[in-house]
């Protein structure tokens, strides 16, 4: 655990009622986006409330920003929180409503009305700061929910399934202002679009049942799949050897993607698709 880090987790335990969420998970944040991925149901919400102190863990602890966040909730106002439930008020003016949040976290008036307006710039908001919550669209509140996690100046952002429900150009502006903000703090953002995380993560999670199954770089998880993917047609009735990632039929049979070794597919790019389900197996 180095002076440096914002995040570290320590063989992290925490069940509802007799059942394990997560077991045994440890890790570090570093620099940069890292994408929180896995299944429904893999923990991720659960590790995510767990770090920013939401959470009190069964097992194992946190450490964030060098301190333990559920015993020191005053750390928590260091730190960015998007929810994957984010449902602000509808009546308050975007502006008013991200000002009471940042006042809230402790900044004095002039902090708070210098984060916001840099915050509402950021997203791509700055017009909108006197709309009332309610007129937004998803993709804007979206926004504003990322607003609100930087508005404070943070040391580290966490955020929960950010783009959810989002059209590509929305999703496309949203990991722009995560990129921005990643310039000058860690940023851990949970998702289910692993060719998003792909294009916009430094270095992935991979969650498995409760379990982290894989930690590192993308560019690792890429280089570790290096000569294992295979593409390419069989005839019809023909099975490939290997974990199907992809198949289409086609005229003459149907084309195949593989992890695996059968010599009759070509090996080809892998994605970090074929890294995810590699670690994280299909329909788990
Ligand atoms: N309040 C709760 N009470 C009981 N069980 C819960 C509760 N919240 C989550 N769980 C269970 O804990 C496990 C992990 O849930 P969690 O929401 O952390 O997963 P997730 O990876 O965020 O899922 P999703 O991708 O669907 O949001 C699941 O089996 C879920 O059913």
């Amino acid at each position: 655990m180095g002076l440096q880090t914002s995040l570290a987790i320590r063989d992290l335990g925490y069940r509802y009622g007799p059942r394990w969420a997560l077991r045994g998970v440890s890790a570090a944040l570093q620099p940069g986006i890292t994408g929180l991925l896995g299944p429904n149901g893999a923990g991720k919400t659960t590790l995510m409330r767990l770090s920013v102190g939401l959470l009190s863990p069964d097992e194992g602890g946190v450490s964030l920003l060098g301190g333990d966040p559920y015993e020191h909730p005053h750390l928590r106002s260091r730190v960015g929180y998007l929810p994957q439930h984010f449902s602000p008020p509808s009546s308050m003016r975007v502006g008013a409503y991200l000002e009471c949040l940042a006042l809230l976290s402790g900044r004095s008036a002039r902090e708070a009305r210098s984060g916001v307006a840099e915050a509402l710039a950021a997203v791509g908001l700055s017009d909108r700061s006197r709309s009332t919550l309610g007129s937004l669209s998803g993709g804007m509140l979206r926004r504003v929910g990322v607003a609100q996690a930087i508005a404070h100046r943070p040391q580290l952002l966490i955020v929960d399934e950010p783009a959810a429900g989002l059209d590509p150009e929305e999703r496309a502006r949203l990991y722009r202002s995560l990129r921005d903000a990643a310039a000058e703090r860690p940023v851990l953002v949970s998702s289910h679009m692993v060719d998003e995380i792909e294009r916009e993560a430094d270095a992935v999670w991979f969650l498995r049942r409760g379990e982290l199954v894989w930690t590192g770089p993308v560019e690792e998880a890429l280089a570790q799949m290096a000569g294992r993917v295979r593409e390419g047609e069989l005839p019809r009735g023909a099975a490939p050897r290997g974990v199907v990632v992809a198949e289409k039929r086609t005229a003459g049979g149907t084309h195949w993607r593989v992890i695996g070794e059968d010599g009759r597919l070509k090996v080809c790019q892998p994605t970090l698709l074929d890294a995810y389900l590699a670690h994280v197996g299909q329909g788990t």
